[in-house]
């Protein structure tokens, strides 16, 4: 099995981290192709993994074909090689806002098509992926995939038009924790912390308070009020989050993110 990757940036080169770090298939199957030379250069070194000359040449070959380009690359990529791809080629796009029907239009519906939302945590290990397949993507080949995906962390299927919304609470959430986070170290500073070390004692509590809701399967309330004493020191800084309207805003986040995808989309 051969996977090519067309697009070594942010998300290309995480999803290269993560699968080259698992035993899903050997680094000697895996091509890579981006614009540009010295990064795929500098990734094929670090990761073993091969490079192509061209998009061409990279989905001739290639059993999985993975799109990580921007989103308005899209449709120049998949002009340049739907002439290469064999109907057993399957194209798996991570693109926000594009798709299973647009890469038909351009591709082909006899092809096999796959949309993703992937977010950066690929890289170690602890991603979140969201999939859908097309009707031409066989179950043995939708098993291979959830392979493929859970190589980085986990994955989900879902119907493609929660794909908008799952955008807004997955792939673009990473960015929402950091800036909560580096908002968190900024209020330790404020307060005479030292900025590494609130750093590690911040992402430790994030990562273990992720880790409680995942194993013990409680309710997020239930937690909350568990740290949460009479007249304590956490009900002083939750008032004074809800009078910022912590919630609301952080919903409106998640529907400005939805609506843009969708716009991005056309829809
Ligand atoms: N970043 C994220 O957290 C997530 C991103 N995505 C999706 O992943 C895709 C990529 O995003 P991201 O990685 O952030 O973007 P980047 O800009 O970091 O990466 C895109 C890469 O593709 C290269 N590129 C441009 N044109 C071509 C081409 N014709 N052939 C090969 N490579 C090309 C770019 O080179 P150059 O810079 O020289 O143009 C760049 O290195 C997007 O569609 C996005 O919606 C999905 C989930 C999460
Ligand atoms: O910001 C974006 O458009 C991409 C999609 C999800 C995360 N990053």
């Amino acid at each position: 099995m051969k996977l090519g990757i067309i697009g070594a940036g942010n998300m290309g080169s995480s999803i290269l981290k993560g699968v080259t770090s698992s035993n899903f298939l050997e680094n000697k199957n895996i091509t890579i192709f981006d614009l540009n030379k010295e990064k795929i250069q500098e990734l094929s070194k670090e990761y073993g993994v091969k490079k192509a000359e061209n998009e061409n040449e990279l989905a001739k070959e290639s059993d999985i074909l993975i799109l990580s380009v921007k989103p308005n690359i899209i449709p120049k990529v998949l002009d340049k090689i739907k002439d290469d791809l064999s109907e057993k080629t399957i194209v798996l796009s991570i693109a926000a806002g594009i798709s299973i029907g647009f890469i038909e239009n351009i591709i082909g519906t006899d092809k096999k098509v796959i949309r993703t939302m992937p977010n950066t945590p690929a890289q170690v290990m602890e991603g979140m992926t969201a999939v859908s397949f097309n009707h031409n993507i066989q179950e043995n080949e939708k098993s291979m995939i959830f392979k493929l995906l859970n190589s980085f962390g986990k994955s989900i299927e879902i119907e493609e038009k929660l794909m908008h919304v799952y955008t807004g609470i997955s792939g673009s959430l990473p960015a929402y924790v950091y800036v909560f986070m580096e908002a968190l170290a900024d209020g330790g500073v404020l307060e005479g912390m030292p900025r590494d070390k609130a750093y590690e004692i911040i992402a430790q509590t994030v990562l273990g308070s992720a880790k409680m809701m995942l194993e013990t399967k409680k309710h997020p309330g239930i937690l909350k009020d568990e740290v949460t004493s009479p007249g304590g020191t956490t009900i002083a800084a939750l008032k004074v989050l809800e009078d910022g309207k912590f919630r609301g805003t952080v919903m409106e986040a998640v529907k400005s993110c939805t609506e843009k995808s969708k716009e991005m989309a056309g829809e």
